[in-house]
């Protein structure tokens, strides 16, 4: 096949592939995404700066054919490998076959990863490179940071340093298939929601590390000699400091007058409820979002519970519990650790109950477990009548309050 790379800097292109179809990764909804891998040529060495899936090396191979021809050359000398995992690995063993003789960079932990997935790497020249280490490509300069399970124990960035060109692979990503490969080129919202979406899902829990990484890249003199960010997904950063700041405001809990609404319900009636406690809040003039699990799924979800102030959870109680589903999203909220962010969010909880009823209160003591502030639990018996629906409107308005002080 024929794959055009994009030229990003002098002696610089992306060599990515462009995965239209994928709609699922590890639980992640999305609807296609692009392994972003780089060729950075200096004036002695060509390196490829990570790679792509199992099963994209075609489109891969035909755009680093593009560049290598474009700048007159005739291989690979070195691989960097930011990160073991398989969409930005994958294609590492039939590379490293066309090149056997390029060394391959990566972290001590990455090189054990990497020959566990590929053994027939096994006798691969690897590199173990340390924050501070540095690759000389002639008039081209490699610098590594570690970084220590941002998101896996693997994990390195890499920054050329004369173009200040980050590549953090997947830190700064976004799961987006667009064939523009800068920010500027789609709509902003689409960007950052889509952005918001991947620190929701992949960085929440390491929101500690993430405000120690920037302070450690700082204090290595590197951060303002960044000046794109390149990372392993979606589009390029012409404008660093806006993703930078952005995960600086998640990372710190930074938080909008808004309320995640989320709830599944068997006979409507807990869907009366939350559908109630939506338009107390809205009465109070903060944002809701509602998400019926039936038919939404939790990466989307995390997303708006990430910028939320608060949460409500709404179940029936079948066989004594909550509602199974109610389960899926609430083990992914003990993993994702918001309190983590430093913001104590608020929750309340409510539901539908023909017995003895009980599932509330169940959600209530987990949600405390995965940190949340639980300052209201509603329990009604089959369907709201007026005065229960009022109630409700009247719990919607309370936690609006609430979260209008914080
Ligand atoms: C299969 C099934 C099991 C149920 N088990 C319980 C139960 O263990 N305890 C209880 O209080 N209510 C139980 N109920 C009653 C429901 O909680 C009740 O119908 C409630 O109003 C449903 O709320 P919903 O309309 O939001 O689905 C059960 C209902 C069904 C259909």
């Amino acid at each position: 096949m024929k794959a055009k790379a994009v030229k990003i800097k002098d002696g610089v292109y992306w060599v990515g592939v462009l995965d239209w179809d994928i709609r699922i990764y590890h639980g992640y909804t999305l609807k296609g995404t692009t392994y972003n891998a780089y060729l950075v040529f200096g004036e002695d060495k060509t390196c490829l700066i990570d790679n792509t899936y199992p099963g994209t090396e075609t489109q891969l191979w035909a755009r680093i054919k593009d560049a290598l021809e474009k700048e007159k050359r005739e291989k690979i000398d070195v691989i960097v490998q930011n990160h073991v995992e398989r969409d930005h690995s994958g294609a590492l063993p039939q590379i490293h076959k066309k090149f056997p003789e390029a060394p391959i960079y990566c972290t001590e932990i990455a090189v054990d990863g990497l020959k566990k997935h590929y053994p027939q790497l096994k006798n691969a020249d690897f590199i173990e490179v340390k924050t501070g280490d540095k690759l000389d490509l002639g008039n081209k300069t490699l610098a590594f940071v570690e970084a220590f399970l941002l998101h896996w124990p693997d994990s390195m960035f890499t920054l050329l340093v004369e173009d200040g060109i980050l590549f953090p692979n997947d830190a700064f990503g976004q799961h987006l298939c667009y064939p523009q490969r800068y920010d500027y080129e789609i709509p902003e919202y689409v960007l950052m929601d889509a952005a918001q979406k991947f620190y929701a899902n992949l960085i929440t829990p390491l929101s500690k590390r993430v405000l120690k990484k920037f302070k450690e890249i700082e204090d290595l003199g590197l951060l303002n000699k960044i000046k794109m960010i390149a990372p392993s997904h979606g589009q390029i950063w012409t404008d660093p400091m806006k993703i930078i700041g952005a995960y600086k405001d998640w990372a710190e809990g930074k938080c909008k007058n808004k309320i995640t609404i989320i709830y599944d319900t068997m006979h409507y009636s807990t869907q009366k409820m939350a559908h109630a406690i939506a338009e107390g809040i809205i009465s109070e003039g903060v944002d809701v979002r509602m998400y019926y699990l039936h038919e939404d799924e939790r990466s989307e979800i995390v997303k708006d519970i990430l910028d939320s102030k608060a949460v409500a959870f709404g179940t029936p109680t079948i066989y004594d519990k909550p509602y199974p589903t109610l389960g899926d999203i609430i083990y992914y909220l003990k993993g994702l650790r918001f309190d983590r962010t430093g913001f104590k969010k608020l929750a309340i909880t409510f539901g539908s109950m023909g017995g003895e009823g009980g599932a509330p209160e169940i959600i209530a003591n987990e949600l405390k477990e995965c940190g949340f502030e639980v300052i209201d639990e509603y329990e009604i018996f089959y369907i709201p009548d007026e005065k229960e629906l009022e109630k409700c409107y009247e719990i919607g308005r309370k936690l609006a309050k609430k979260v209008k002080e914080m």
